[in-house]
Formats: C-alpha cells, sequence, structure tokens
C-alpha cells in the first residue's frame, strides 16, 4: 500500500544527508516504501571535461572516497531500490568494479557507457531488462527506472519515494528547480533574438523516473541525432511514447557537480555532513546498547544521525571506510583491548586518515569498588593508546561514566565530550 512503511532499521545504513534546508521537514525516522521492483541507472561514463582536470569528476576523491561511491550510498540505503546500474566507460570499468569491492557496495552492476549520455543512460536501461548472475535472483525487471546522473551525490529518500511514485503513475516524472538566470535566444550574428519568460520556464534536473517500458521505448524510437545531442529524457518520452512527465520541483541539494568550484563545494558539504554522523559501537553490552539508544534519539534533535551496531565485523566493517567519528560504548570493567582492536581495525581497513578521525571511548561503570590506583592506571594507559593513535590521524577521547549501585540510575547525561585524552583534535561536534 502506498505509503507503507518498512524498514524500520533505515537509521541502520551508513548516511550521508544533506544539509537540511530551512523549514524542510525533519528527518523521519522511518522510510516510505514503494510496493513494486525500482532500479536505478547512474550515468558516469563522462569525462568531466568543464572541470579542467585529468580525473573524471565522478571519480574525484572526497576524504578518501571517490564522488560516485557517495551517491551509490545514496541510493543503497534506499531499502526499496532492487539494483543500481552504474555506467562508466569501459576503460573505467576495472577502477569502477575496484570503488564497488573497496566500499562494499551492494546491489551495483557495472556496463561500459557510450560516447553521449543519452547513449550511456540507453546502455544502463537495456542492462535492466538482462538481469544477469546474483542479480537474477535478488532483482525482476523494474517497473519504475530512476535515471540520476552520478555526479549528484545529494539526493534523499523522501524525494526518491515521489519520484519514483509520480513515475509509476504518470509514466515519467522529473525534478526541477527555479532557473537562476533568464533564458535567452542569440541570433547566428551572436547578437540577442528573444528572451524567455523566466516565471514560465524551470530548471530540468535529476533524479528522473520512468516506467520500465516508456524508457525503454522511448529509446528504441529514438534518432540517432537524439543520441548525438540530446540532453533531456523527458523530452523523448513526449515525443515518442507520448508521456508527458510529471514534474516535481525538488531541493536544491540537486545540483550537479559540473565545474571545477562544483567539487570544492561537494567536499564542505561532505565534510559538513560527516561530522553530524557517528557510529556507536555497543558490544553484546545490554546497558551499552541502552544508553546507544537514548543518544541516538537525543542526537536527531542536534540533527545528528548516529548508526547504532553492535560491532565492526562482517558488513559492519562498511562503517570503516565510510564514516569518520566512533562511539565506542562498554558497560563491562574497561578494557582497552576494545579500544585497541577498533584502532587495528581502522588500520587494516587502510583509511588513508587525511582527516581526524574520532573515537570516544564511553564506559560505564558501576562497581563501587573501583580503587583510585585502578582508575589511575586506565586512565595513563589509555592516555598512552590515544597518543599512539595521534599519529595515525585518530583522536581518541575517554569519558567514565561511574553511577553507584546504591543510588538509581540517573537520566543519561547530555552527551559532552571531555579534553581529549593525549589527542588534541577539536571535538567532533
Ligand atoms: N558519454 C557520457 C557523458 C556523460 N555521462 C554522465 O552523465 C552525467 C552528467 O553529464 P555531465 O555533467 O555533462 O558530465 P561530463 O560529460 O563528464 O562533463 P563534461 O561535459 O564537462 O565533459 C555525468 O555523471 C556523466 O558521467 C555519461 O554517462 N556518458
Ligand atoms: O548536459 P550535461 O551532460 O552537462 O548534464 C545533463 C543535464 O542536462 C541533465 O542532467 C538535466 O538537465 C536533466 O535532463
Amino acid at each position: 500500500m502506498e505509503g507503507d512503511i518498512c524498514d524500520p532499521d533505515r537509521a541502520a545504513y551508513p548516511r550521508i544527508f544533506p544539509p537540511r534546508e530551512a523549514g524542510e521537514s525533519d528527518h523521519q525516522p522511518f522510510e516510505r516504501c514503494v510496493n513494486f521492483p525500482v532500479s536505478v541507472v547512474l550515468p558516469a561514463a563522462g569525462t568531466g571535461e568543464r572541470t579542467g582536470l585529468q580525473t573524471p569528476k565522478q571519480f574525484c576523491s572526497f576524504l578518501g572516497r571517490p564522488l560516485i561511491s557517495y551517491t551509490i550510498q545514496a541510493f543503497e540505503r534506499v531499502s526499496w531500490i532492487q539494483s543500481i546500474v552504474v555506467v562508466v566507460l569501459k576503460e573505467n570499468m576495472a577502477l569502477m568494479t575496484d570503488i564497488i569491492q573497496r566500499f562494499q557496495h551492494r546491489k551495483v552492476r557495472v556496463v561500459p557507457g557510450g560516447s553521449t549520455r543519452h547513449r550511456s543512460i540507453c546502455s544502463g536501461v537495456l542492462a535492466l531488462g538482462e538481469l544477469e548472475g546474483e542479480e537474477s535472483h535478488a532483482a525482476v525487471q523494474p517497473k519504475v527506472v530512476i535515471i540520476h546522473d552520478a555526479v549528484r551525490p545529494f539526493v534523499e529518500a523522501d524525494f526518491l519515494y515521489k519520484i519514483a511514485m509520480a513515475a509509476k503513475e504518470q509514466g515519467a516524472a522529473g525534478a526541477i528547480r527555479p532557473l537562476v538566470s533568464t533564458v535567452i535566444a542569440t541570433t547566428s550574428e551572436g547578437y540577442l533574438d528573444h528572451s524567455l519568460d523566466r516565471a514560465k520556464y524551470r530548471a530540468s534536473e535529476m533524479p528522473q523516473g520512468f516506467t520500465y517500458d516508456v524508457i525503454y521505448q522511448a529509446y528504441q524510437r529514438c534518432t540517432e541525432s537524439d543520441f548525438d545531442f540530446g540532453t533531456e529524457c523527458l523530452h523523448l518520452a513526449l515525443q515518442y511514447c507520448g508521456v508527458s512527465a510529471k514534474l516535481i520541483e525538488g531541493p536544491p541539494t540537486l545540483w550537479k557537480v559540473t565545474y571545477k568550484r562544483d567539487l570544492a563545494a561537494a567536499e564542505s558539504i561532505i565534510k559538513e555532513t560527516l561530522s553530524r554522523s557517528a557510529c556507536v559501537v555497543t558490544g553484546a553490552s545490554a546497558q551499552a546498547v541502552t544508553l546507544a539508544g537514548t543518544l541516538q534519539k537525543a542526537a536527531r534533535t542536534w540533527d545528528m544521525e548516529l548508526n547504532v551496531i553492535p560491532d565492526l565485523k562482517g558488513d559492519n566493517g562498511s562503517y570503516l571506510l565510510t564514516e569518520w567519528n566512533f562511539i565506542l560504548v562498554s558497560g563491562s570493567l574497561p578494557c582497552l583491548s576494545e579500544v585497541e582492536a577498533i584502532l587495528t581495525d581502522f588500520k587494516a581497513a587502510n583509511r588513508a586518515p587525511l582527516h581526524p578521525f574520532v573515537i570516544v571511548w564511553v564506559h560505564l561503570s558501576s562497581s563501587d569498588e573501583l580503587s583510585i590506583s585502578r582508575t589511575m592506571a586506565e586512565q595513563v594507559a589509555i592516555m598512552d593508546l590515544a597518543s599512539a593513535a595521534k599519529l595515525q590521524n585518530i583522536f581518541l577521547y575517554g569519558i567514565q561514566i561511574h553511577q553507584s549501585k546504591e543510588v538509581p540510575p540517573p537520566p543519561p547525561p547530555p552527551f559532552v565530550l571531555m579534553k581529549p585524552l593525549g589527542g588534541s583534535g577539536k571535538p567532533w561536534n
């Protein structure tokens, strides 16, 4: 049914969420989902000439991670998207496969692109009709295809939901934004011919959605000239399938990375949003899970996203590659081995810590017999560990929350960071 609540663990996904615009609705803890198969085509076979860089912009790295990995993650975290086809130049297919493996992306297939964006998108759409390998078990031919430029990393699940639902109803749907500049027509001699009434026009952005049949037919019927010079999929749907797309005004975060300045803007947004997310590792301790749950609820009021996981093993290992702030909550007697283990995991993940990581070790102690000497010894030990971690560009903080057995536990304190033990980095928030 439309709007079914599903995937209540959505918060468990690693998230990059674009800065909230004034008045935007608060982050929803649950995700609306659709009840028909939806797949995504991410055209990423361009060369990014307008950036003036050798590296195509979709492969430019921010905080040790290529731009396209952030875009893929934005779609991966949407549980009702069954599969993602990334379309890259043949010579970049090995690189793209490596990125998928390194950042443990799921539901992703790579296909070769073409000499123009339309040819690349068409290649992705055709691939959705030819399911192969393990994909054929997990995914079916989609009812709706979402097409989204791989260089638009800031896209939210709520907007994708709107586009998918409108595409299913209407056959096609697209994101639009108000024009910033007026559109004018020029004469062949380079003079003004006429200007368009800006109020009547909008900028066509991405994501766009189409029923599979519409976009498939549109590409079957369009001309070579469309393939070579066209820039608008919505036009093909209208021209060759008679489907007039539903237009939905999107948030300003849907902009496309086109010029070098856009790369700098994207990096600052990624950094800003990453500083507002953290991974809480609770271990097996029920006490730690309780505190983490309280923290997660409180963090939402600070516009922060906390992913709560028991450990960093298996699939959760991907957090070591995508998260920058970790809160290790240990309810047992302080065992530095948990901290040492996470530092070892970081080393094994071979993260190039160009920017400081932060690990906050929260130790809940309820024993009244904690001897002063023991506490001192632990503090010295963790400060030594923090000094060693700092050489890896990891700032280790320690917080000890001691509650006596005699006194009922107080409400969890507002999460205030202590001065770093041994580190000297800025508190992460
Ligand atoms: N033959 C092409 C050209 C573009 N794209 C993709 O379409 C998206 C939007 O295109 P654009 O911003 O124009 O990217 P480039 O073509 O790489 O940029 P430029 O025109 O500056 O070279 C990008 O993700 C790009 O990789 C594609 O898949 N295949
Ligand atoms: O023309 P470019 O390849 O730079 O970008 C593609 C854009 O035209 C396209 O993403 C939107 O305008 C929606 O169709």
